[in-house]
This record gives structure tokens, sequence and C-alpha cells, in this order.
């Protein structure tokens, strides 16, 4: 493993006119590791996973994955990365197999990877079984993140973006979706970047985390070492703590 972070953010700033959603924000994320940003809703979560996903230029600051410029160097780093938005959906025509089949052939052509094995990791990963055979049109909510989830891990990107990938699901999709990419990170060493305003179930999935909150990170480290620092219960807790209660974005 090389000592180079798979993510480099440092003094990141963005307004969307007058309102300012990144105020200098910096962390840093580890290669191989599940780092969550975490913080309630208009933190500046999804702003900064669109700056590193190359959607969204920064108005100050940097940003870099695996030592490539998000700004000077969009093409590099869009072939490391995979993106998961947080309001995204599937082509509803299509069947779950055909559209992890399109977006394999789509990605093969992109990267010259083997579409026939992307498509086999994500038949895994989305886990549908006979209801890939289905048009998207006809999933639950759940199902539909679970598709998409496959279509943004088979590619075995460096790192995956994941906004709010459990957003709107219930208990049990929720659980089954960190789950899957738990298991995909370890096995695979990709680093994860997953964004979340539910600060209870991060603790499950991520290594470390970093708390957001109107647009400055607040508090950084492993959920153990912000528990213990903040002699707190659970991640809410610290949230609660180090925003002096104040939630409102
Ligand atoms: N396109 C936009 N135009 C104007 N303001 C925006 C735009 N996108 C975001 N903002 C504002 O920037 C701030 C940060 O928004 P952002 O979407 O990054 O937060 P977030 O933490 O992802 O929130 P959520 O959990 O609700 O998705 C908020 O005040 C939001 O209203």
């Amino acid at each position: 493993m090389s000592s180079e972070p798979a993510v480099l953010v440092r003094n990141l700033e963005k307004a969307y006119g007058r309102v300012w959603a990144l105020k200098g924000v910096s962390f840093s994320i580890r290669e191989g590791e599940i780092f969550g940003l975490i913080g309630p809703n208009g933190a500046g979560k999804s702003t900064t996973l669109k700056i590193l996903a190359t959607l969204l230029p920064p108005d100050r600051g940097k940003a870099e994955v695996m030592g490539h410029d998000v700004v000077k160097e969009p093409e590099k780093v869009r072939k490391l990365i995979s993106y998961l938005p947080e309001e995204a959906g599937a082509y509803r025509s299509m069947t779950g197999l055909e559209y992890l089949r399109f977006m394999a052939g789509l990605y093969s052509q992109a990267t010259g990877k083997d579409a026939g094995e992307m498509l086999e990791l994500g038949i895994e990963i989305a886990g549908l079984g006979a209801r890939l055979y289905d048009r998207v049109a006809t999933y639950s909510k759940g199902m539909v993140r679970k598709l998409l989830l496959a279509r943004a891990l088979m590619v075995k990107p460096e790192l995956a973006i994941l906004d709010e990938p459990t957003s709107g699901l219930d208990v049990a999709n929720a659980y089954e979706i960190r789950k899957r990419i738990r298991e995909f990170s370890s096995e695979e060493g990709v680093s994860v970047l997953v964004s979340s305003h539910n600060m209870l179930e991060v603790e499950f999935l991520c290594d470390r985390v970093a708390i957001i909150h109107r647009g400055l990170i607040v508090e950084a480290g492993t959920p153990e070492e912000l528990k213990e620092r903040h002699n707190a219960e659970n991640l809410e807790e610290v949230f609660m703590r180090v925003s002096g209660g104040v939630v409102s974005g």
C-alpha cells in the first residue's frame, strides 16, 4: 500500500450565489478505507462529493484523487472513480440485467476493462436474483438503490463516491446495502467515500468519519475515538456536542 492518500481535500470553498456551502473543508482518505462524511441536511456533503466527482468546480482550495487534481486532471480522476448520486435513477424501461449489461459495456469502452467480468460482479453485488429479469419500473426503491450500487461498484474503481447510499430505505434494505459496501471494500481493497445524515448507521460502516456542519469539518477520527473524546454513547451525541445542538444548515 502506498503512502499517498486516496483523497486529499484542502481548504475547499464553494459558494452558490451568496450561499457559502463549503467554507474551508479539509480531510484525507487512506487507501482501502471506508470514510464517512456525515452531517445534517444542507451541511455541504453533496457539494463536497460533487467536487470530488469532477462535476462541480470549487471556488478555492484543492481536491485530489490518488494524487490527481480534480480541476486540472478531471479525465484522469474520472477513470479512477465511480459516483453514486443522491438522487439517481436507472433506465426504467430496461430490465435490471439489461441495465447492468449496458453500463458494463459503456465502462468497458471507456476503461478497457472486461465487460463480462464487470457484469458478473454487478449481478453478485445487486443480489436481486430472478428480479434482475424484470423491468426497473417494477422495482422498489431499495431494489433500484441496490442496482445502482452494483453499477457503481462493479467497475472496481480506486475510489467509490457514494452519496447517501441508504437514504430513504427501510432498515433491512439499508442494512444489506451497508453490508455489501463493507464486504466489497474489504475484498477488493477499494477506497470508499460515503455521505450520510444518519450518524448512527455510519458507525457500523465506516473506518473513519468527518463531521461536517455548516460547510466546515468540526470533528474527524474513528467512531471510537470520537465517542471517547466527547464521552458520548454514539455519533449522534458527538454531533450534538460539537454543533452545540444547532442543527439547521
Ligand atoms: N444548486 C444549488 N443552488 C443553490 N444552493 C445550493 C445548491 N446546492 C446546494 N445548495 C446549498 O448549499 C448548501 C449545502 O448543500 P449540500 O447539498 O451540499 O448539503 P448536504 O449536506 O448534501 O445536504 P443533504 O443532506 O440535504 O443532501 C445548502 O445550504 C444548500 O441549500
